[in-house]
């Protein structure tokens, strides 16, 4: 029987690649707010987006130590489902934001070794979703979307007390393998399914969720 697992696209800037990810299957559709990221969308460009995604696939807008300003504007003009915080916000800015907007908040947690797993059980006490993806390099631009995995066994077998979704630098050659050691049910993709950054490619879209529900 296939594997039910849930798929996230993220980065998707146009209405092609965005009908591409729900086409084949994707449980999330996410949309970055980030200047510095290829994948950059304005607030009126993911206005445009969110009214392409039908009902039932998840709208996640992704932001990188966002202020209350920006996080307004953004809530004001674009119909969200998810907020996914990627910087370094902490417990109880995790906890501030979804109070103040009343919206789920996943927290990406960037994992390089061991003791990066103690900050995983922190913040699965305060967000709704945790998203384990690599720790970027140190003199990485971007805090995420660099394409790079981490050591899968790190979590194999690891549980949270919130849903949780695996990212980094997945591809389709290699996310059933890493579904496979580690127990994902959701996992989130932006490189992998590219032909250059911030390109996205329907053919890789399709073969990631086609490989992604595979046995
Ligand atoms: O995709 C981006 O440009 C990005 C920018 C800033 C923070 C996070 C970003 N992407 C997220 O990073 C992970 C892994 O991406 P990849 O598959 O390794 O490219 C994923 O959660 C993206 O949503």
């Amino acid at each position: 029987m296939p594997r039910q697992t849930r798929v996230k696209i993220c980065g998707l800037r146009d209405v092609a690649a965005l009908q591409a990810a729900v086409d084949a299957g994707a449980a999330y559709v996410g949309l970055v707010f980030f200047p510095k990221s290829p994948r950059n969308v304005t607030i009126a460009e993911a206005a445009t987006l969110a009214l392409a995604v039908p009902a039932g696939v998840a709208k996640v807008a992704l932001v990188v130590d966002a202020d209350n300003a920006l996080l307004d504007e953004i809530t004001a003009h674009v119909p969200l489902d998810i907020l996914q915080l990627h910087g370094h916000e902490t417990p109880e800015r995790v906890s501030e934001i979804r109070a103040r907007y009343g919206l789920p908040v996943m927290k990406a947690v960037g994992v390089a070794d061991e003791s990066d797993l103690a900050a995983l059980d922190s913040y699965a006490r305060v967000a709704d979703q945790i998203l384990v993806d690599a720790k970027p390099p140190k003199d990485a631009d971007l805090p995420g979307g660099n394409g790079l995995s981490f050591d899968w066994r790190l979590i194999a077998g690891r549980r949270w007390p919130v849903p949780w979704m695996l990212a980094g630098g997945l591809t389709p050659q290699t996310v059933g393998e890493a579904i496979a050691l580690t127990g994902a049910t959701q996992v989130d993709v932006s490189s992998g399914v590219e032909s250059t950054p911030g390109v996205k490619d329907a053919a890789l879209i399709a073969a990631f969720c086609t490989a992604a529900q595979a046995d």
